[in-house]
């Protein structure tokens, strides 16, 4: 293979040169960043690493997030290198770098779990941050543990989600998409006084689910609630609320409105813009972001790369949060 030509900035191997290479060729890296083993090679040492975790055994309606992380790849082949919105390169401020899937047993929970927390160490014992690619949401309970490791403390969770994922248990099973947070909350990963749900909406059980979910220490920002208020002020709010603490942000794709990301698991409707989610981002600059995902990209369900699209731009700036640590 000849090596394709790749944009350099800042010291940083970034991706193909989409200038000199049709960017609708070749393996679809993330964004065409390069692969782990080609910036190692080149001499450069990964700040942040975005990585596949194929996994669905956990859902509890449409399956098909194991194919996520394929999906989203093939849907970032059009990202470029400088984000005008925060005035930032992404690709420049840190090395980035694609390493691939993680290697997950479809067919035993307790041993998938403990795999990707695993791994989740070992990618980041070099210092390196991860940005994951999912997958269903149970892979966010393993991922805390390794980030609430990493960190030495409990850590703060910003969680953009149409659901609360704080429910007990489905058929007897404590390790499902519906329920990582309790778990986390559970197992003391997180930071208490700095939880938060944005863009929850949708029937519930019963009430007693946001009762459970309050004793967990939760806030919640309703979908509504940023039609309402506007993505700045809500923006401002998170800041104010978790502003100092090591912070892990988990992107359940299905906080946006099935009309903006049809191709999900359990779609709910009245959910908020691609606009609105990228807008708050946005503006948690200068947090203290260790770690981050998107889950829940179900590809089969998706139509014109829709929700892929609006994963890998998600996945763009949470890079670009990620990347002001480095
Ligand atoms: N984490 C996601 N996407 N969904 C949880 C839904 C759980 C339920 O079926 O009630
Ligand atoms: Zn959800
Ligand atoms: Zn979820």
């Amino acid at each position: 293979m000849v090596d394709l030509p790749r944009v350099t900035d800042n010291g940083h191997l970034g991706p193909i040169n989409s200038a000199l290479v049709p960017r609708y060729g070749g393996a679809p890296t993330f964004a065409l960043l390069p692969s782990i083993d080609e910036a190692v090679a080149a001499g450069h040492r990964p700040d942040i690493k975005v990585v596949g975790v194929p996994f669905d055994s956990g859902v509890s309606y449409r399956p098909g997030a194991r194919f996520g992380p394929g999906h989203i790849r093939q849907s970032s082949r059009l990202l470029r290198p400088y984000n005008p919105a925060t005035g930032t390169s992404p690709f420049a401020q840190a090395q980035v770098v694609d390493a691939g899937d993680l290697v997950v047993n479809p067919f035993n929970m307790d041993e998938a779990i403990a795999s990707i927390q695993s791994d989740a160490l070992e990618l980041t014992a070099d210092g390196a941050s991860l940005m994951v690619l999912g997958g269903d949401h149970t892979i966010a309970l393993p991922l805390l543990r390794a980030a609430a490791e990493r960190a030495g403390s409990p850590v703060a969770l910003l969680h953009f989600d149409a659901h609360l994922d704080t429910w007990d248990t489905y058929f007897g099973a404590a390790y499902t998409h519906g329920t990582p947070f309790r778990r986390a909350a559970e197992e003391g990963l997180l930071d208490t006084e700095a939880l938060c749900h944005v863009g929850t909406r949708g029937p519930l059980y019963g009430k007693a689910d946001l009762d459970d979910d309050t004793r967990f220490g939760f806030g919640i920002v309703t979908s509504a609630d940023v039609y309402r208020e506007g993505a700045d002020a809500v923006a401002a709010r998170l800041v104010e609320r978790i502003s100092g603490r090591p912070l892990y942000i988990s992107v359940d794709i299905d906080v946006l409105d099935p009309a903006h990301a049809p191709g999900t698991g359990t779609p709910e409707a009245g959910g908020m813009t691609s606009r609105e989610l990228l807008e708050i981002l946005r503006g948690l600059r200068g947090l203290e972001v260790v770690g981050a995902d998107v889950v829940e990209v179900s590809p089969a369900y998706d139509h014109a790369e829709l929700t892929g699209i609006a994963a890998a731009h998600v996945a763009y700036d949470l890079i670009g949060l990620l990347g002001e640590r480095a």
